[in-house]
């Protein structure tokens, strides 16, 4: 058990942007990771030129990394936005606009799971309307993933750092979950679970697991506090991460933390070169 048994991957949106994108495959492989992910990388645009994307999937296939998650467009992120589909007019646009070009990517590079970020309260707007427009967006997006063959991912945020945004605990996001999942009858939205965001949540996270593995899709870590590299923070992430593998969970983990004041490369001391690659 423990670290050893993990299939880590590390988040491109987070780590190593001190580089430019498509540097940063090569980076993450030279550190030793055959596994990636990233946060929709041109926050400007949900229909980005067919030459950027051709241009992010040689940088993968190049340095021989799998993507193995991707967010859907999400508004400024990193900025103010935390997602689009529950923002009604042009944001949803967007969003909808994005739906079959991401799903069109993450199969060009046999990426399995897209994280569709809820969006945060607008003033003015009734929640229950926001609420309708999300179910009907998140609809698309499970069937544009199901078309390639994916999950569709529902991720709770934490509310210190996303005020706005309405799925600040595990319940509320897997409630979510089983709605798109009503919906469509396809079965393929799962649960992020985050056990950053969740702990920051101040949720009780051995209770989470014991709730939620069997409709979990995809795990992210960082310690806390700081959102840093395991063992800069208080969380016993080894052994949280062992208690979803007891229960069941054999997905990727995502490392979504910050390096801190150091290159990313020299964050990853916390896990043997031997236990980075993906087996
Ligand atoms: O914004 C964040 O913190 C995320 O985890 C996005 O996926």
């Amino acid at each position: 058990m423990g670290y050893t048994d993990q299939r880590f991957n590390v988040n491109l949106s987070i780590l190593f942007t001190e580089l430019p994108l498509l540097e940063r495959p090569a980076a993450a492989a030279a550190a030793g990771f055959t596994a990636v992910e990233l946060w929709w990388p041109w926050i400007e645009t949900p229909t980005p030129d067919r030459r950027e994307l051709d241009a992010l999937k040689k940088a993968l296939d190049d340095a021989g990394t799998q993507l193995v998650g991707l967010n859907f467009y999400a508004g400024q992120l990193p900025g103010p936005d935390r997602g689009a589909l529950s923002v009604p007019g042009e944001e949803s646009e967007r969003f909808r606009a994005n739906i079959e070009v991401a799903a069109d990517f993450a199969a060009s590079v046999d990426c399995k799971a897209l994280n569709a970020l809820y969006g945060n309260r607008v003033d003015g707007v009734d929640p229950a309307v926001q609420d309708e427009l999300a179910l009907e967006n998140l609809v698309l997006a499970a069937r544009a993933a199901d078309r390639i063959g994916a999950i569709l991912l529902i991720e709770a945020l934490n509310k210190p750092e996303s005020p706005r945004y309405p799925l600040v605990s595990a319940p509320a996001a897997v409630a979510v979950v089983d709605k798109v999942n009503a919906a469509t009858g396809l079965g393929n939205a799962k649960f992020l679970l985050d056990l950053y965001h969740l702990s920051m949540n101040g949720e009780d996270l051995p209770e989470v697991i014991e709730n939620y593995t069997a409709k979990t899709g995809h795990v992210q870590i960082a310690d806390n506090p700081g959102r840093g590299a395991p063992g800069t923070g208080d969380l016993d992430l080894e052994g949280l991460l062992d208690r979803l593998r007891k229960a069941g969970y054999e997905g990727w983990v995502g490392l979504e933390y910050k390096a801190g004041d150091r290159p990313s490369a020299e964050s990853f001391e916390w896990l043997p070169r031997s236990q980075r690659a993906a087996n």
